[in-house]
């Protein structure tokens, strides 16, 4: 059996449940798939040697920190591409300075594996290049994890698309962040009466509360669907209070958030007079050529209405699935994220 090696770029949340995920594998099967030969965050990088043996992970974070040499770009790809075995090059920044160079690791042979979302969001020129690349070069570019975590949602849709499905709608509480503010904050049998800025408590959530990060999801989704979606022209609801949102400071967002409780306390009650609940939701409806990223009220009997925890909960509504064909669970973290690349 040949046996893949990797290269990991970003070793945060992600990353560092991938690499314990990894060797966890490793050392639990004798002759194991994989051999991690590369690492790298933003300062400093580890290579194996000229045989790519896989390198020691036992204490990783240190000997990264301690003998890692200063971070470059072009070593790490020259190093991995003369590997002669398959190697797949797993990045797992939010770089749009990493996202930019995949045309680079294609043409230098490396597959491509990814839960960061800007090369498939951002420019759509370059979105068709780098897949027009792949294809070319038949290499993988796999990124099943920047929608939905590890749930299989893109893989459902190129499914659908490759048995020539017909897709008509696709909805979706895409953010685990925004599911878990607002399965907390509205529900029609709730007693806790927890304010909006006691429940928002993340680091930092406000790619999640101007939409962004939806919108990003929304924009991949509909551009498998076949749709030109771009971030410039999809309506975005931008649900961070207006004084709130040139802060430069997180903390200062977060702690300045309890003035606008009374506005959240509104909407909600308005919802809940009418039997309904907050949810903030994408849409891509083909039929009728709409998009949308916003905050909704939606009835208690609505399936979306019912999440727990930071689920997301994605619907497709197709010509095979009239009753739309419906994938939920953990949307957000790092061990149902890593297991998935
Ligand atoms: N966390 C989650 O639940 C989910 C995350 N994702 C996506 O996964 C990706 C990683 O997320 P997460 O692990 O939470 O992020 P973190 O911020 O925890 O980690 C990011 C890592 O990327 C490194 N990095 C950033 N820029 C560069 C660069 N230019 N060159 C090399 N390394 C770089 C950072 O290094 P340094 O520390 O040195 O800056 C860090 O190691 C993101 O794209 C995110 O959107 C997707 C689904 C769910
Ligand atoms: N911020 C995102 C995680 C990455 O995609 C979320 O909360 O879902
Ligand atoms: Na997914």
């Amino acid at each position: 059996m040949v046996k893949v090696n990797i290269g990991i770029i970003g070793v945060g949340l992600v990353g560092s449940e991938l690499i314990s995920q990894l060797t966890a594998h490793i050392a639990n099967n004798s002759s194991p798939k994989f051999s991690i030969v590369a690492l790298k965050n933003s300062s400093k990088q580890l290579l194996s040697n000229s045989t790519y043996t896989s390198l020691n992970l036992s204490n990783w974070k240190t000997t990264l920190q301690t003998q890692g040499l200063a971070s470059n770009l072009l070593t790490f790809v020259d190093y991995l591409s003369n590997s002669p075995t398959p190697t797949i090059i797993i990045d797992n920044t939010s770089s749009s300075e990493i996202a930019s160079q995949y045309p680079l690791f294609i043409k230098k042979g490396l597959h491509i594996v990814t839960p960061n979302k800007k090369a498939f969001s951002e420019d759509i020129e370059y979105y068709k290049e780098i897949l027009k690349e792949a294809e070319k070069n038949k290499r993988y570019l796999l990124h099943e994890s920047t929608v939905g975590a590890g749930l299989p949602v893109i893989n459902t849709l190129n499914d659908l698309i490759g048995t020539d499905d017909k897709i008509i709608k696709i909805e979706g509480i895409f953010s685990g962040t925004l599911s878990y503010i607002f399965n907390e904050f509205s529900s029609l049998n709730d007693d806790t009466k927890k304010k909006f800025s006691e429940i928002v408590k993340e680091p930092d959530p406000r790619d999640d509360l101007n939409g962004l990060d939806v919108a990003r999801k929304v924009v991949i989704l509909g551009r498998i669907a076949g749709l030109d979606l771009s971030l410039n022209t999809l309506p975005i609801e931008n649900i961070i209070p207006e004084p709130l949102r040139n802060l430069t400071s997180s903390s200062e967002f977060l702690s300045r958030l309890s003035e606008f409780d009374p506005h959240f306390d509104n909407l909600n009650q308005t919802a809940k007079n009418n039997n309904k609940v907050l949810r903030y939701v994408g849409v891509i409806d083909l039929a009728h050529g709409e998009q949308s990223v916003k905050l909704v009220s939606l009835p208690s009997t609505h399936p979306f209405s019912s999440l727990k925890g930071s689920d997301n909960i994605i619907a497709f509504t197709t010509q095979r699935f009239p009753n739309p064909l419906i994938i939920q669970g953990a949307g957000a973290g790092a061990a149902v994220t890593a297991f998935d690349l």
